[in-house]
């Protein structure tokens, strides 16, 4: 256990605001540096939040790189970029380090507009070996070949086929790269597949044949200790000198430093809100509160498995974070995390429809984007019948720009065969899933938000929903509300407390493709003013699908639509984004009631 006490007396850590202070330090004063380091992140995450483990598993290895290569110079990436906050700190982000994730607050990612040590930003995987290659090939072709470029990748991000598909292209090149693999044996789920089991055989020395990075015409070192700041140190030394493309295997505990965090790393990949001092996990409020989306989902395909032995569930790496770990636990064979390897994920799902059988595949929304060929290419040109769970879909919060999953219907609407659903609670999400495993003849993707749904009951007898069929919630004569999704319980919210609200319609869409034509008539017949919300982004989603829908039968009535507008939202809390993107509850209603004033 740590003495989580601050040495302030004594500390180091208080005098580097930069790399370059950080290379003045002795080497015997470095593993004390490590020590205040791992404290300090343990200290902020504690009451901030954010990603733990990663950060913590890469102390040593983080002061290394900054005290043998000439950062911001030498290049640096970090891939992911969850285990990046020991760089933050030591390249002048300590002072504002609190305010990681938060609103107008550092990135919880690497961000090239918030430092120039920041060379690349990431946050989705495997993107880190491209883009140093890509550095190393300009620099070389610069006449800059002093420069040195380092890319730092996780055991389960390598094994993704866009890291494969940069090391095949790097190891035919003489690009002064080294990629430092950052082997701890788990993702956030534990690690799975067939290089982890290579990995493994490595570091007990029982790999059977060729070192495989050897075989890719890397030059190989390792595995080392990588919490062995020396070794690490006099090996990166080493490296240096070399030229041509080199890969350090480093063995590495994720959570290091922190005995809960060393011994249950999934829960501490980011735990929440903990106690710094005896690193317990806060206490979890014993109010009511409603189920997450990712329940329903992982407990729903539980039960319908349980009748229908032809669901498949398939999960890209997120096992715990979709909640398929349920699914996992019960039904063993018929479940499989594929590593983090999106584009096979919906290939796989593919392959397996045509033998009869009905996969769910659970993917967030921000990494489908990864597999749009996938979906049309293999899914929808074929009109296979997988069923698609999107989950995180909306603004998702503090992980920012990288993950909110707000492209999605603007990048699905327009592909041929495919359904599009989105539930508004628990209960449509339930029952949507039920309908599509009851047997489709089109792919089918239902779309619902990270977090928490409305109801306090939701395991209640399926039902079938109509495809393609809106409800009607609520009746109104002038105005009326089109909403898409969970968005829809702050539009009942609000319009249940405006007064008065009989002009006011609401209607639950719940399908964008294909739309309730039959209501769209009616409503475009019925109203004059046509206002259109959902949590997604403005060009080309919902509210778009509606003004064509008005355009193609030439209705002539004003139609407002309220969504994400054309620019990049940050990190903040999800609440706070939606006051942003004024599509929270105060924002919805000054809008009603404008429209409200102008219609009278
Ligand atoms: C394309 C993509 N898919 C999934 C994720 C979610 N994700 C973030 S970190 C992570 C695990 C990374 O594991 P590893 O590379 O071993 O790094 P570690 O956390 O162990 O340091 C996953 C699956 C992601 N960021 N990007
Ligand atoms: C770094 C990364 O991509 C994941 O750890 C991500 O932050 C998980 O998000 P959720 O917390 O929504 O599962
Ligand atoms: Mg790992």
């Amino acid at each position: 256990m740590l003495d989580f006490r601050f040495h302030m007396n004594s500390s180091i850590l208080q005098h580097i605001n930069s790399p370059e202070e950080l290379r003045k330090l002795s080497l015997e004063q470095l593993p004390k540096l490590a020590q205040e380091l791992r404290e300090f992140i343990i200290a902020i995450v504690a009451t901030k939040e954010g990603h733990l483990g990663a950060s913590l598993g890469v102390v040593e290895l983080t002061i290394a790189l900054h005290y043998v290569f000439n950062t911001p110079i030498d290049n640096l990436i970090w891939d992911v970029g969850h285990q990046a906050y020991g760089h933050k700190i030591l390249t002048g982000r300590k002072e504002i380090f609190e305010t990681n994730r938060q609103l107008n607050g550092i990135s919880g990612f690497p961000k090239r507009s918030e430092s120039k040590y920041d060379t690349f930003g990431t946050g989705h995987s495997s993107t880190s070996i491209s883009a140093i290659l890509g550095m190393a090939l300009a620099a070389k072709l610069d006449g800059a070949s002093e420069k040195n470029h380092i890319a730092v990748i996780g055991d389960a991000s390598i094994a993704s086929g866009m890291a494969f598909e940069a090391l095949n292209h790097a190891g035919a090149t003489d690009a002064n790269i080294l990629i430092i693999l950052n082997d701890n044996a788990i993702g956030i789920d534990p690690s799975v597949g067939a290089l982890k089991k290579y990995l493994t055989n490595v570091k007990k020395g029982t790999a059977k044949d060729e070192n495989i990075f050897e075989c890719l015409n890397f030059d190989y070192t390792g595995p080392i200790d990588g919490h062995d700041i020396e070794l690490v140190i006099s090996t990166l030394e080493k490296l240096k000198t070399k030229k041509g493309p080199k890969l350090l295997h480093l063995i590495t505990t994720k959570g290091k430093g922190l005995k809960q965090a060393e011994e249950n790393q999934v829960i501490y990949h980011a735990p929440g809100k903990f106690n710094k001092e005896t690193g317990d996990l806060l206490p979890k409020s014993k109010e009511f509160q409603p189920a997450k989306y990712q329940d329903v989902f992982g407990h729903t395909i539980v039960e319908l498995a349980r009748h229908n032995k032809k669901i498949i569930g398939i999960t890209p790496a997120m096992p715990t974070g979709s909640s398929l770990k349920f699914m996992m636990q019960e039904f063993p064979e018929r479940a499989f995390d594929v590593g983090i390897a999106e584009q096979h994920a919906v290939t796989l799902a593919a392959g397996m429809t045509t033998e009869g059988y009905m996969p769910f595949c659970t993917i967030y929304s921000t990494f489908l984007q990864r597999a749009y060929d996938q979906v049309i290419h293999d899914v929808a040109i074929q009109n296979l019948p997988v069923i698609f769970c999107l989950d995180r879909a909306g603004l998702v919060g503090q992980d920012g720009a990288t993950h909110h999953g707000l492209y999605d219907i603007a990048y699905l609407r327009c592909i041929p065969n495919l359904i599009l659903a989105v539930p508004m609670n628990e209960l449509e999400l339930r029952n949507m899933m039920y309908t599509a495993q009851l047997g489709l003849n089109h792919p089918i993707v239902i779309r619902y938000p990270r977090g928490r749904g409305v109801l306090k009951e939701w395991k209640v007898p399926f039902e079938k929903i109509e495809i393609g069929k809106a409800k009607k919630l609520k009746n109104g004569t002038k105005i009326v509300v089109l909403s898409i999704g969970h968005i829809g319980n702050m539009v009942t919210d609000v319009l249940h407390d405006i007064e008065p609200n009989e002009k006011i319609g609401h209607y639950n869409m719940r399908f964008i493709k294909p739309l309730d034509s039959t209501a769209l008539k009616h409503i475009f017949d019925s109203y004059d003013h046509i206002i259109t919300i959902e949590d997604g982004c403005k060009i080309g989603g919902f509210g778009s699908a509606i003004v064509e829908f008005a355009n193609e039968l030439s209705y002539h009535k004003p139609i407002t639509v309220l969504g994400i507008d054309d620019k990049i939202i940050e990190h903040g809390t999800t609440k706070e984004l939606h006051q942003i993107t004024k599509i929270d509850a105060l924002s919805f209603k000054l809008k009603i009631n404008t429209i409200l004033n102008a219609t009278k």
